[in-house]
């Protein structure tokens, strides 16, 4: 079976800091893989390198067989990968439909498009309605309709998370990566985000990595784990292995986290 994604040896440096250190691994196609390791560990380093916002200083990150290492960040987004940021990064002046028509609008990659839509020609109109259309559908589709209309500020935090991944969505990711999605969201709001991961990895043939400290969601969520420390991969594995791992409890003493 050909990976979504495959990492061999990725390396970045930050000066004398080595944030992701000969990083190997692999994502196939339907798989939900969690991503932890205590922090500074060089989780989020691994999903900049990802998304083109650093390029590795060593290795290579393949996406469906095609090397992407140091590809921009427009470009590996156009190839299918979307991701979520740590901080909620919604327009929260802007309604929760115009937040997703954004995104749709980043798909069209060409500036005479752009050009067009201003300026507003007849073929511009139509692109504008069927955007329309297709993120309502999209906005049914993640049970966020009823808000359409409403500024995505003036939503609780809970939605506001999810309107991130809709948005997300609407680049139509074939890998989506989410960097910590349950941060700052309470027991039932967690409950709830980990049965619509699950939900939407199906509806949309998603493949997932995830990074997140709360153990809950990973051990609950996740089909393998990979662990980094350090900036190294010192485990990976299926929740149960991970759990028992030695040297995965080491890295963790001293946290709060409970694996
Ligand atoms: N742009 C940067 N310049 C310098 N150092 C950086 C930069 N980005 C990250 N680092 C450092 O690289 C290391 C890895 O950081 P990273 O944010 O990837 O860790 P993380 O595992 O995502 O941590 P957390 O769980 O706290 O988000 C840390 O020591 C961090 O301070």
């Amino acid at each position: 079976m050909s990976s979504v994604l495959k990492m061999e040896n990725v390396t970045k440096r930050f000066g004398g800091l080595v944030a992701v250190d000969h990083f190997n691994g692999y994502i196939n196609p339907g798989e939900l893989i969690g991503l932890i390791g205590p922090n500074g560990a060089g989780k989020t380093t691994l999903f900049n390198l990802i998304t083109g916002v650093y390029a590795p200083d060593k290795g290579k990150i393949l996406f469906f067989g095609k090397d992407i290492s140091g590809h921009k960040p427009h470009q590996i987004a156009a190839y299918g990968i979307a991701r979520t940021f740590q901080n909620i990064r919604l327009f929260s002046d802007m309604t929760v439909l115009e937040n997703v028509m954004v995104s749709q609008h980043l798909r069209l990659k060409n500036w005479m498009w752009f050009f067009k839509s201003i300026i507003k020609t007849p073929d511009a109109i139509k692109m504008e309605r069927q955007m329309k259309e297709e993120g309502i559908n999209l906005l049914k589709k993640v049970g966020l309709q009823n808000l359409s209309s409403s500024k995505a500020g003036s939503l609780p935090y809970g939605l506001q998370r999810k309107l991130e991944i809709a948005r997300a969505l609407a680049t139509k990711p074939k890998l989506l990566l989410l960097d910590e999605p349950a941060a700052g969201m309470n027991p039932q709001e967690t409950y709830e985000l980990m049965n619509f991961i699950k939900r939407i990895k199906e509806e949309f043939s998603l493949t997932i990595m995830i990074i997140e400290h709360d153990m809950k969601v990973i051990m609950g969520i996740c089909e393998r784990i990979y662990v980094m420390d350090y900036g190294k991969l010192i485990a990976e594995g299926c929740p149960e292995e991970i759990q028992s791992n030695p040297q995965v409890i080491k890295a963790y003493l001293g946290e709060e986290v409970l694996l």
